[in-house]
Parts: C-alpha cells; structure tokens; sequence
C-alpha cells in the first residue's frame, strides 16, 4: 500500500521511494551548436555510464531535490508572522533530517537555512538565543539545502505575506526562469549574467505610490557546486560582464537571482552565524587546546559542509566563540556575515540548482510551486 508523507514532514523517503529510485527534474534541450546532444548516440551511452556510477549518479541529487520539494511544501504553509525565526529555522531542519534521514556525513542538512530578512538578501540564520519574530510586512527569503552522499540540492524562494513586493518577487522568479532557460554546456558565464540581468531591469515595482526600479544585486551570484562545496568556484553574476567562463558538461549549478529596491548591492552587516572550513585550509600548529578540539569537531561533524553556530550546540559544543574567533583569524574557518542592502530597501531571491547532463539541462529542484 502507498505510504503518505505526514504533515510536519516525518517520513523518511526510502519508505516511500522502495525502489530507491527519484523522480528526475524537469529537462530542457540545450539550444544551437549543444542541440545535437538531445538525439547523440554517444552522448547518450555517456549519460548512461554517469547514472550506473555510483560516485555520479543522478538519483543522489534527486533524493536530495524531492527531500527539498517535500520539505518546503510544507514550510511555505508553516511560516507564519509572528513565529519566532529559529522555531521556523527548527522546523525546516527537523523536516529535512526526518526525510533525507540524516546519516553523519552521508546524508543531511546541506548548509545553514538561510531566513534573510528585507534588506538583507543572504547568510542570515538565527544564532542561539536569536528572539526576533517574523513580521507580517516582512520579506522571507527562504534557502534550503539538502545533500545526499555530498551532492547538495541548493534551492530558495521568496515568502511576503502582503501584496506590496508582489512585482519584486515576479521580477526575480522570471529572472531566475530566465537563468535556467539560457545556462547550457559551453554558455559563457558573462553572457549568462546580461541575459538575467535584461529581465531583472524590466520590472518596476510600486511602493507607497513610487515607482522604484528592480535592480539586480552586483555583488551576488549563482555558483557552480562541487562534492561537498557549496561553492564549486564558477560565479553566475546578476550583471552583464565579460567573463569568458564556459559552463561544462557534468557540472552542477545553483542558479540563483536576487533583485532589490535599494542601491543593488550588499554589504557584509550584523552578527555572524554562517561558517565554513576552507577547503584550502593551512595546516597552522593550533596552540589553543579549545580551537583544536573545536576544529576536530568541525571536521568530524561537517568536513567543508557550511554549518552555523545553532549547529555546533547541536555537537554538543559549548563556550566555543573563543575557539571559533581564533579559528577564523587563523585563515582555518571562514566567515560569512549576513550580506544586507540599505535600511528600508527590500530583497528577494528565487534559486534552483540544474544539473548539465550530457544530452539535456536537468532542473532537478524544480517543482510545482516554482
Ligand atoms: C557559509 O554558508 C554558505 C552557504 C551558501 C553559500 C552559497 N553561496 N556562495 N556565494 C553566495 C552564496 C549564497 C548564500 O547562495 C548567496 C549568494 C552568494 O554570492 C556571493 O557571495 N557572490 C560573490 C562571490 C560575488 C555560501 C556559503
Ligand atoms: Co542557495
């Protein structure tokens, strides 16, 4: 008989996925000198060798994407004004580790729920002893991540609960739509960024009777994703640029738009809560016992994964911001501030991570309600 997902999500999905087998994204066909990839013999035969690998296959992300669909389905009913920021941070973990059945560093949370508020568009999570609540003209920019065996799902939208940013947040979705529609193997990452940036710019947004223009913000990015590395490396800026970066076969991205009423661009404001040991760590002799058992317990709990302090409590670590400022003065740790535009400014990002298959784009993270 079929097994029914609960609400709050509970079941973990190999219940019911028996086969083991995860519903594919949707597909798009590459376009002009990549079109015969869709009918290519070869290019086929190589698809199929990538699906029967076992450090490759595509069923990993896809797990991770339908944990994702699961899960936010059921935290854009949850989210409510009023709510506490990490009883929404809890209850989209608690969903996530239920369904993807969470399992040290094989399966899990795929960095820290991003929750940014109105003006600022990315790495802010509620830090233990956080009590801000949610407001009802709030701008929620909800950003989830969930990895199976390393492959990270990296997928955000957008959440208001007036109609005032409704044009801010269809201006951002179409320019997203617009970033998957033209990534493909062999798209130039500069060329990319114009086309987004070309939809972004066509919108306008009215608030209190003034029309204020969409701007695309210039210093953020979609990103390639590597095993265990959010960032893989390969930056999708919102603006026209000249980077000549081809997009490859076999590569994963997170597509990623983020539009604004303010200047268009962040800075690096308020407490910290996002971290991640650099892959390119120094080996420096760590004098200070603290700092070198928090680094074993980083290792051992994340290994390059992003994680955040809410996190580390949960390791079971205590009195740990000595050890953890030390960490990141020695190059080891780096930290990532919440990135914030101009006081009374409002953000909004839509976000879906595509995987470039050798016969056709897979939007894994795709769902019926974005
Ligand atoms: C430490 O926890 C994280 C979590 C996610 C990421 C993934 N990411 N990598 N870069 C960015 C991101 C976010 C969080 O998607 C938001 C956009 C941001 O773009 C950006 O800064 N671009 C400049 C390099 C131009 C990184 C760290
Ligand atoms: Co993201």
């Amino acid at each position: 008989k079929k097994v029914e997902q609960t609400e709050p999500p509970t079941i973990g999905l190999s219940k019911l996925f028996p086969d083991g087998k995860y519903p594919e994204g949707e597909t798009q066909e590459y376009k002009d000198d990549n079109a015969f990839r869709t009918t290519s013999e070869e290019k086929r035969y190589d698809e199929q060798m990538a699906m029967e690998d076992p450090e490759v296959t595509y069923n990993h992300i896809r797990r991770a994407a339908e944990v994702h669909r699961q899960v936010r389905q059921y935290a854009r009913k949850f989210i409510k004004p009023g709510m506490r920021m990490i009883d929404i941070a809890n209850g989209i973990e608690d969903g996530v580790r239920a369904l993807v059945e969470e399992d040290g560093l094989d399966s899990g949370v795929g960095f820290p729920t991003g929750l940014s508020l109105n003006h600022c568009a990315a790495h802010y999570t509620p830090n233990p002893g956080d009590t801000s609540v949610l407001g009802e003209k709030d701008v929620l920019k909800v950003d989830i991540g969930v990895h199976v065996k390393g492959r990270i799902c990296d997928s955000a939208f957008t959440l208001t609960f007036d109609p005032t940013y409704e044009k801010l947040l269809e201006a951002v979705k179409a320019a997203t739509d617009t970033g998957v529609r033209e990534a493909g193997i062999d798209v130039r990452l500069g060329e990319l960024a114009g086309y987004i940036q070309e939809t972004m710019e066509s919108y306008e947004v009215e608030v209190n009777g003034k029309v204020l223009p969409v701007k695309p913000i210039d210093n953020l990015s979609g990103h390639s994703i590597n095993l265990y590395q959010i960032h893989g490396g390969k930056s999708v800026l919102l603006v026209k640029n000249d980077d000549q970066t081809k997009m490859e076969e076999g590569e994963y991205f997170a597509i990623e738009t983020f539009g604004s009423t303010g200047r268009g661009k962040v800075i690096e404001q308020g407490e910290v809560s996002h971290y991640a040991r650099r892959v390119d760590a120094p080996h420096v002799p760590l004098r200070l016992t603290s700092a070198k058992s928090l680094l074993q317990s980083i290792n051992k709990n994340f290994g390059t994964l992003p994680w955040c302090r809410r996190y580390l409590e949960r390791a079971g670590e205590s009195r740990y911001l000595l050890a953890l400022n030390h960490l990141v003065s020695q190059g080891i740790v780096q930290d990532y501030p919440p990135l914030c535009d101009v006081r009374g400014s409002m953000t909004a990002q839509f976000e879906h991570t595509i995987l470039l298959r050798p016969t056709r784009k897979e939007i894994v993270s795709r769902g019926d309600d974005y």
